[in-house]
């Protein structure tokens, strides 16, 4: 893990940004036109704090700092999100329940939906439900893939791990990147974010499309995918892609899974892999593949594929009817074979990760989930776990993988 960022901005000038926590019912703007009120305020900020404390003092660097690549260290700027230690994550000054209380659902839903937490992030504000419900329009409106697009996701093997295919898959999208042909036309500085931003939205938009034809292609080749519903929001339409039809469970769920991993502040691999590829001008097709190429290791997003491998070795070694004494036991083998935990610990967190208790708590709500071997398995795991932990003398505390991967795994095995 890297260095960890720091709202400077925001601790340095005091300048929350305006309409943050508040859902203006009315408002039926596009997101670029929020964006084009709010870039030149936010342009004057950066200014603001170069002219005023550009030799300002942040912290110090010692030996350890360097060792843990520059784990500690308040070395970026970031805004969209702040990672407490003890807290947990907050979306521009949002908790994970206040954007869970603020951020419109899907029609007929009750989670925010990925749309408007992306709304969130962009802008730092909160969207109405109209202005969310057009953004989603707007994403449909782009969703398909290309041709050349479908026949090289199709020649991939089987054999390739999902997550191979989706970084390369999203790498070959900018075949198609604005910014790309703008930039190569000749364009000004200033102009860069509004060509960003179109690749960003078609990225996002053609994200379903694309995981949807790789995860039928590696799981269930003879199925035909369903075809894009512009009436439905993103994650409405990739469950729908990946052959869930409606499943209101694996739906709402997604929802809130995409939408609570929206950000976790700039020091992660994967947020600081995709913005150090983005600074060399690298389009956001590029430097998005990048980052997951980081979050593909096994210490980051790879853990819930890894927690799930570790959860079934254990329900198999043990059995169905497992007590916490033989979790317990599995977790000390697991240890003294010098191997992580997976699902455990964080590189800033000190606390239980709030993704990993929205997600429980999700599930806690659903009684057709509880029947699930696994679900409970997990439940379990998180109650003896952070002892074993303590005692080994590790950070005892789950994060969001712990919980994440198995869920999709339980609901697939009740949906199939
Ligand atoms: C979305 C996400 O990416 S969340 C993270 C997902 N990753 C996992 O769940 C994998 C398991 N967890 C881990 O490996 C670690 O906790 C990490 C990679 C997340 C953070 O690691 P660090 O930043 O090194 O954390 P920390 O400083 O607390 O670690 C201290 C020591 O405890 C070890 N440790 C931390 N967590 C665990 C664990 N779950 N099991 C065993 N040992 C652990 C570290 O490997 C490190 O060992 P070292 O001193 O020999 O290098
Ligand atoms: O923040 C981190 O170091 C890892 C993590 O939980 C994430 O990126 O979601």
């Amino acid at each position: 893990m890297f260095g960890r960022s720091v709202p400077l901005a925001h601790s340095l000038l005091r300048n929350v940004p305006a309409g943050v926590g508040l859902r203006r019912w009315a408002s039926t703007k596009t997101l670029r036109e929020t964006l084009q009120e709010v870039i030149p305020a936010k342009q004057e900020q950066l200014k603001k704090l170069k002219a005023e404390h550009s030799q300002t003092v942040v912290g110090e660097v010692k030996v350890e700092n360097i060792i843990g690549g520059m784990r500690g260290l308040k070395a970026m700027l970031w805004e969209a999100s702040v990672l407490d230690p003890n807290e947990g994550i907050r979306f521009h000054g949002l908790t994970i329940p206040d954007c869970q209380k603020v951020l419109p659902p899907a029609p007929g839903g009750k989670e925010m939906t990925a749309e408007s937490m992306f709304w969130l992030l962009l802008t730092g504000r909160v969207p109405s439900p109209n202005e969310s419900s057009q953004f989603s329009a707007e994403l449909a409106e782009k969703a398909e893939l290309p041709a050349f697009m479908e026949k090289f996701v199709d020649s991939l093997p089987r054999t390739l791990h999902p997550m191979t295919q989706l970084g390369m898959g999203v790498a070959a999208l900018n075949h198609d990147s604005q910014f790309q042909a703008a930039y190569e036309r000749g364009i000004k500085k200033s102009e860069y974010w509004t060509y960003m931003l179109e690749d960003c939205l078609d990225l996002a938009a053609k994200l379903p499309a694309l995981a949807a034809r790789i995860y039928r292609n590696v799981y269930h080749p003879d199925n035909a995918i369903a075809p894009v519903d512009k009436n439905m929001d993103l994650v409405g339409n990739y469950s729908n892609m990946l052959g869930f039809g409606h499943n209101e469970s694996l739906t709402e769920y997604l929802r809130l899974y995409i939408a609570l991993h929206g950000d976790h502040e700039g020091g992660n691999a994967s947020a600081h892999t995709s913005h150090l590829v983005g600074s060399t001008l690298s389009d956001p097709y590029l430097s998005y593949s990048a980052a997951l190429f980081a979050l593909a290791g096994p210490l980051h997003g790879l853990a819930n594929q890894e927690v799930l491998r570790w959860q079934m070795a254990m329900q198999k070694e043990i059995g169905e009817n497992v007590s916490h004494e033989n979790i317990r036991d599995y977790l000390w083998k697991t240890l003294r074979s010098g191997q992580v935990v997976p699902g455990y610990g964080h590189g800033v967190l000190r606390n239980p990760d709030p993704r990993f208790i929205a997600l429980q708590e999700f599930c806690k709500a659903r009684p057709e989930l509880q029947g699930s071997s696994m679900i409970q398995l997990v439940q379990k795991t998180a109650e003896v776990a952070p002892d074993v932990l303590k005692e080994h003398g590790k950070n005892p505390y789950p994060n969001v993988d712990a919980t994440s991967g198995m869920f999709l795994y339980a609901i697939n095995s009740i949906s199939h």
